[in-house]
Order: C-alpha cells, then structure tokens, then sequence
C-alpha cells in the first residue's frame, strides 16, 4: 500500500553499495535531505560478496604461499596446515570488521532516511519503496550488477557458485572449476590453489584479456608455475554430472573437443547491470543490455535522474562507483560541470604478481603516434629491493608520445598496485617522463622501478659519445 504523503528529499538514491553510499554520505555531511534505498545488504557487492571477501581470502593464501616460500630466506617450515573453515572465519571476520562503515545505523547517524525495500520509478519524477513514495530534487540510480550466467547447456542442472555464493563455502572445494580468466577468475583461481585446491581456469580467449599481454605473460607464467590448470582459447559447450562431480566439455578454436571434470564450478564471466523492477521506462530513463545510458556527467535520458557505479556498464570498480558519486555530488549539490571521461581510471588486479594499468594501452598510442611514441621500461630483477625480498619477477612499464608524456603505465610485480600511484598522477596530470625521473626515490624501495623506468628515456642521450665530447672539451677547459 502506497502512503498518501511522500517524502520530499533533495537526493534520492537508489541502493548503497559503493556508488550510492559515497552519495549519500557526502550529500548528508554537506546539507542536503537524503533518501538511502537498499533492498539487500548495506554495501552492495564490494564489502559483500567482491573485493572485501576476495582480497581477504588471496590475503590468507599470501600467508600459506609464504610458508612454502620461506626456503628461499633459509628458513625450514613443514607445509602449511590449512583450515579451510578457519579461513573463512577470516574472510567474514573482515566484512564484520567494516560492515560498520556502512550501516543502516551509521547513515542514519548522518541524517540519512534509510528504506530497506526494492525502490522503483512511479513516475519521472517520483520513485516508491516499501509502500513510500519519494519525491526528490534529484534521484542516483547505483543498483549495481550481477554475476552474468552464460546459456550453457546443462549449467542449470549443477550446482554453480558465483561471487555472491563462494564465498559461504566452509569446506575447502578439492577441484574447483572456474568458468572465465577475467580478474574474478584468476584472483580466485590463485586463492583457491595457495589455500590447496586444484583449480582449472576455462577461458574463451586469453587470461586477463583486456590487459597488456606482456604483463599479462608475468601473471600467466606464475599461475602455471603454482599449479592452476590454465585453458585459454577454449569455450565450455556443455555441462554435465552433479554435485561433487562436475564436467565441463571444452571446445577449441580447431574444433577439438576435451573434457575437465572437478568438484565445484565457479562461474565468472563478466557482469549484467541490476535494472529489474526498477521500472525505468516509467521514468523516460533509457537502458541497454549494458546498463543505464548516461552522458559524460552521468545524467541520464531524465534529467533528474543519474545513475553511477557498475550499473552504467563502464568499467566496474569500487573506485569508479566512488569517483562517480563524488562527481554527482559536484553536479546535483554545486551545479558544476562534471565531465567523466577527463580522469583516467585505474585498474589494479590482486594477483601475486599484482598487475595495474592505468591510461592508454600500448597499442592505442602506437595507433595514434606511430612510431614516435615510446615505449620505457624497467624490470623489477634490476631492482635491489626485488631482490632482497626475492620477488624480482615483473617489470614497470610506460608509453610516452614523442615529445615523453605520458600516456599510459603498467606496472606487474610485487605490490605493483602501490607502485602504480606516481604513473597516475603523470598520466592525469599529462606530465612528462623528467618529472618522474628526476625525484629523489628512498633506497631501497620499489619505487625506484618507478625512477629507472622514467629515467631510462634518458640514458641514450646521456650516455651518448656526444655527452663524453662535452664533458672532455668542459674538463679541457679547467
Ligand atoms: C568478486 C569480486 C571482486 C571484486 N574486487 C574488486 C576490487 O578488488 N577492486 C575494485 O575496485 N572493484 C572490485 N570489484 C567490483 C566492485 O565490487 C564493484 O565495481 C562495485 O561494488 C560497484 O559498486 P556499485 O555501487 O555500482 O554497485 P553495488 O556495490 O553492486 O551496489 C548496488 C546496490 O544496489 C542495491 N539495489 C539493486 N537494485 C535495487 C533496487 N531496485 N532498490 C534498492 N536497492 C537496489 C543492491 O542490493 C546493492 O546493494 C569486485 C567485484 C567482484 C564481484
Ligand atoms: N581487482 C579488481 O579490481 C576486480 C576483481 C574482480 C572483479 N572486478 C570487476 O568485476 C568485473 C567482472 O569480472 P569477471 O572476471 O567476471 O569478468 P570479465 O568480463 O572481466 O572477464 C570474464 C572472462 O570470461 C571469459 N568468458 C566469457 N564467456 C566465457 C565462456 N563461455 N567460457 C569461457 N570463458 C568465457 C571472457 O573472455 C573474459 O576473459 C571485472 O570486469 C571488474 O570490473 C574487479
């Protein structure tokens, strides 16, 4: 039953998951009357089901890596012991730890009006939830997404996992199966593996296929060399089997056909924005299969209505959701003008070697520069504290037009999440190559890859028979 009277908040918006919940709070702290909707968790996907749950889990199959590594330091331990339910202990432990940051309770604290119920639009203008109509100046729409479940024959006749259910596994899979080398796919696949499954990567195309293929290499090489049964090039066709035994038949490029058989499977092949029930037509709000239409300022086809995070079907990450509320709230509270696409967006997936990108990849600025772009790089085996930590496998690497901005940097390696951090400054702030080598990096830090990668434009020029002409005729000259 729909009440008589509806709220008359300055933001409604709609789910509090990443997106939303950078909205609510920062339109509450700054003044505005806020309307919080969220039909499920508080959180949405990342502290649920996404990155808090997966990076908690690669971190206690870091510390299991760890004790088989620690030979290497002449350090003699038996194999880890791994209790699995433990483990997930962990796992949960640490969304309990930072569920607090984003409750109902918290929200309200900060003078938010939180309705647990599915939100919809009645209306251009009027969204209801539990019975409530809200009538707000503006309306977020961060609804987020959903694991996509490929039409697979026989894939509804086992049981599958996806993000929103692994992570509830208390025994630990003996044979896990995962569907897709995306980033889900090889950060579980290496999680799985340190904490002692087997685990077979199926994957259409290539690991990390959006990524540049000589960091994507360094990932590959390792994964393999851990013992994760890796197919790229082959396309499950059919399912079979039950629970506990699983198969899958794979076909190849060539037409070849083989079968992977395990005990679970874990499907992991991209994502489809959340927009049922949401009623978007009753609002003018245009959508595709990929998500919600919006402009370089996140509004959509009603301009009232924006819509930000993973269900615009742009790059889906926690800190995208975040930047796109930050914008919004620039553009709804301020009226300033927000333009997306002038930021560039990072990306960092949580494999050991992690693998960061941010800015063009090699191969549009070759497109757009041809041969007067550059291409720098450093590789972590020439870096001294690599080597005292023995993690020397990975390299930095940068693409500069020809005058040495930069354009595009990449880093796979250890903490290479981290060493990424001064490339996306050069990158935002189109500076050149000399602003990064020419600082001053603490010995002996990773982050002199940083230095050396930027530095390495110059040692042709500097190094050169001319330099050592100068510097002879200078030294003749007293
Ligand atoms: C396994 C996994 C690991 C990941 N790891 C990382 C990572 O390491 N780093 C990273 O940056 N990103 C990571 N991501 C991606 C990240 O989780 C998402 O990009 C992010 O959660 C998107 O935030 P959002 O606010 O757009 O959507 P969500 O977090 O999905 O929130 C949307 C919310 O809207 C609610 N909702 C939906 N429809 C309605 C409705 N009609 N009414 C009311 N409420 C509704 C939902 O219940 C949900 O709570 C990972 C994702 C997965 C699956
Ligand atoms: N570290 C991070 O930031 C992080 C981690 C996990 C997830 N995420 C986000 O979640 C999104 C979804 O991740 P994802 O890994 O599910 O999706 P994805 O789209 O990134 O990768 C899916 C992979 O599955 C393959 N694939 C598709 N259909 C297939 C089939 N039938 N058989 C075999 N392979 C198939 C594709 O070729 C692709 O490589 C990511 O794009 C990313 O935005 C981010």
């Amino acid at each position: 039953m729909t009440r008589a009277r509806p709220l008359m908040p300055d933001l409604c918006v709609i789910g509090a998951g990443a997106g939303g919940l950078t909205v609510a709070a920062g339109a509450a702290q700054m003044g505005a009357s806020v309307v919080l909707v969220e039909q499920g968790e508080m959180g949405g996907d990342c502290l649920n089901v996404g990155c808090v749950p997966s990076k908690a889990l690669l971190a206690a199959g870091a510390a299991a890596q760890a004790v088989r590594d620690a030979d290497r330091f002449g350090i003699g331990v038996p194999d880890p012991e791994i209790d699995f339910a433990a483990v997930m202990r962990h796992v949960h432990g640490v969304i309990a730890e930072i569920a607090p940051v984003d409750s109902q309770e918290r929200f309200e604290g900060l003078g938010v009006t939180v309705l647990r119920a599915p939100a919809r639009f009645l209306d251009a203008r009027t969204v209801e939830a539990g019975g409530q109509r809200i009538r707000a100046r503006r309306v977020v729409v961060a609804t987020g997404s959903r694991p996509l479940v490929p039409p697979i024959p026989g894939l509804e006749t086992v049981p599958v996992h996806t993000n929103e259910t692994i992570f509830g596994l208390t025994e630990r899979p003996p044979h896990l199966l995962i569907l897709g080398g995306g980033p889900i796919g090889c950060e579980l696949a290496q999680g799985f593996r340190r904490l002692g499954s087997r685990v077979t990567v199926v994957e259409m195309g290539v690991l990390l296929g959006r990524d540049d293929p000589e960091l994507t290499a360094v990932v590959r090489a390792r994964l393999a060399a851990e013992g994760v049964d890796l197919r790229e090039g082959r396309r499950a066709d059919a399912v079979s089997g039950q629970a506990g035994a699983i198969r899958l038949r794979l076909a190849g490029p060539d037409d070849r056909t083989e079968t992977v058989a395990g005990s679970h499977l874990l499907v992991a092949v991209g994502r489809r924005p959340v927009l049922e029930g949401l009623d978007l037509d009753a609002a003018g709000i245009a959508h595709t299969a990929r998500g919600i239409t919006v402009d370089d300022g996140l509004r959509t086809t009603n301009r009232r209505v924006y819509a930000i995070g993973d269900v615009t079907g742009g790059p889906q990450f926690t800190h995208v959701a975040g930047f796109h509320g930050a914008s919004v709230l620039k553009s709804a509270l301020f009226r300033l003008p927000v333009k997306i696409s002038a930021t560039p967006i990072p990306h960092v997936t949580y494999t050991d070697p992690e693998l960061a990108w941010v800015g063009r990849s090699e191969a549009e600025v070759r497109a757009m520069h041809g041969d007067g772009m550059r291409v720098l790089r450093w590789p972590y085996r020439d870096n001294d504290r690599a080597r005292t930590d023995r993690t020397t496998e990975g390299l930095v690497k940068v693409v500069t037009d020809r005058r040495g901005r930069v354009l595009g940097a990449g880093v796979v390696g250890r903490h290479g999440g981290e060493v990424l951090a001064p490339w996306i400054v050069a990158v935002h702030r189109r500076l050149k190559v000399a602003a990064l080598a020419t600082m001053v990096a603490p010995y002996p830090t990773l982050s002199e890859t940083t230095k050396r990668a930027a530095g390495s434009a110059f040692t042709p020029g500097l190094f050169s028979p001319r330099t050592r002409r100068l510097v002879r005729l200078l030294a003749r000259l007293g």
